[in-house]
């Protein structure tokens, strides 16, 4: 049996942009996804995964007789949720050698799906890393990190930045711009997170903003400022003046917005934390419902948010230093 774990991240910025060759800044936050693997016998996958839930099937049965119950799950619901676990263990049998080996897989995860947080690549990372050690190999982190990506990059259709997917498997705050990805020295950041309570969909998500860049210049220009902010932002933590970071990050969040990415209850938080004098917020990730990121080094955008109608859940998240952990 092997156990690795990978944590979420936020964005401070550059989000969308980076799919496009831009700039972005994620940092990793202690909120992992834990994924425990093992080898089975035959080349069966069998995944337990008690937070992912599917809405709206229908099981067909004829009695206690019959015993194959016909389940109706449509099948593009079924590869969004299966398909990073999928993906992952595709990865293992590939970088392994081993084209039919099988496993049974268990996640546990305290990161909320589809909200921003980067489950998903959390949960590829530590997938993979749990099932080459079970096998025998201990993968680099930046070949982790590569393999990971490839997951995300088929499962969202060609439609993924590598940024998700390092933050997870170094940890840290990092830099990543097309292929190259770097760690980067940060101030001490006192993220608040608020969540909704929601999710939205990132392959739809970016696909809308790609569908913008195409029938807009100024929405290809849009894209290529946050580029030039993400630049302005990474000078500001270099000086830690965090005060100005929080300012960027207004203007990054007012840019997504224009890219059709925020959502109500995501514009809601933002200005509650903003009113309570938070240096910045801004939605985080992919958007369309899911959390907001807001820096305040004081408890008042936290209680904010906590008495906010829409905001479900507020908390503090600390920078994780360390990226995948390997538990057993
Ligand atoms: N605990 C989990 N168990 C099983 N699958 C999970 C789990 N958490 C995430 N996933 C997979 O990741 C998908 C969500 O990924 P998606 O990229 O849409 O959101 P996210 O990574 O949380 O947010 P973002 O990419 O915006 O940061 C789920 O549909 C599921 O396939
Ligand atoms: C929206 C996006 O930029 C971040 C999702 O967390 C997509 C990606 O980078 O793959
Ligand atoms: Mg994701």
């Amino acid at each position: 049996m092997a156990v690795s774990s990978a944590p979420g991240k936020v964005y401070l910025f550059g989000e969308h942009a980076v799919v496009y060759g831009e700039p972005a800044v994620p940092c990793a936050i202690e909120r992992r996804a834990t994924v425990t693997v093992e080898r089975r016998d035959d080349d069966a996958l069998r995944v337990q995964a008690d937070d992912l839930s599917l809405d709206g099937f229908t099981v067909e049965y004829g009695g206690p007789r019959d015993g194959h119950p016909d389940i109706d799950v449509p099948q593009p619901l079924i590869r969004a949720a299966m398909g990073y676990v999928d993906g992952a263990i595709e990865q293992v049998r590939d970088v392994t050698g081993e084209s039919d080996v099988g496993f049974d897989v268990t996640i546990e995860s305290e990161i909320p799906l589809g909200a921003g947080l980067g489950s998903s690549a959390a949960v590829v990372v530590a997938a993979i890393d749990a099932a080459t050690r079970e096998l025998g190999l201990t993968l680099e982190t930046e070949e982790l990190a590569d393999r990971a990506f490839q997951t995300e990059y088929a499962v969202q259709e060609g439609q993924a930045s590598r940024a998700d997917t390092f933050c997870s498997a170094t940890g840290g705050a990092v830099r990543v711009e097309g292929d190259d990805c770097r760690s980067l020295e940060a101030p001490s950041l006192p993220f608040v997170i608020g969540f909704d309570g929601g999710a939205g969909e990132t392959g739809e998500l970016v696909a809308g903003v790609r569908s913008l860049r195409e029938e807009y210049d100024f929405a290809a220009q849009t894209v290529e400022t946050v580029g030039d902010l993400v630049r302005e932002g990474e000078a500001a933590l270099e000086a830690g003046d965090i005060e100005e970071v929080g300012r960027l990050m207004n203007f990054n969040h007012g840019l997504l917005s224009a890219l059709g990415v925020s959502a109500r209850s995501l514009e809601t938080m933002v200005w509650a934390a903003r009113d309570a004098g938070a240096l910045g917020a801004k939605l985080t990730g992919a958007g369309g419902g899911g959390c907001i990121v807001a820096l305040d080094p004081t408890p008042e955008a936290e209680t904010a948010l906590r008495f906010t109608p829409g905001c479900e859940d507020a908390f503090r998240a600390e920078l994780a230093e360390e990226g995948v952990k390997r538990l057993e």
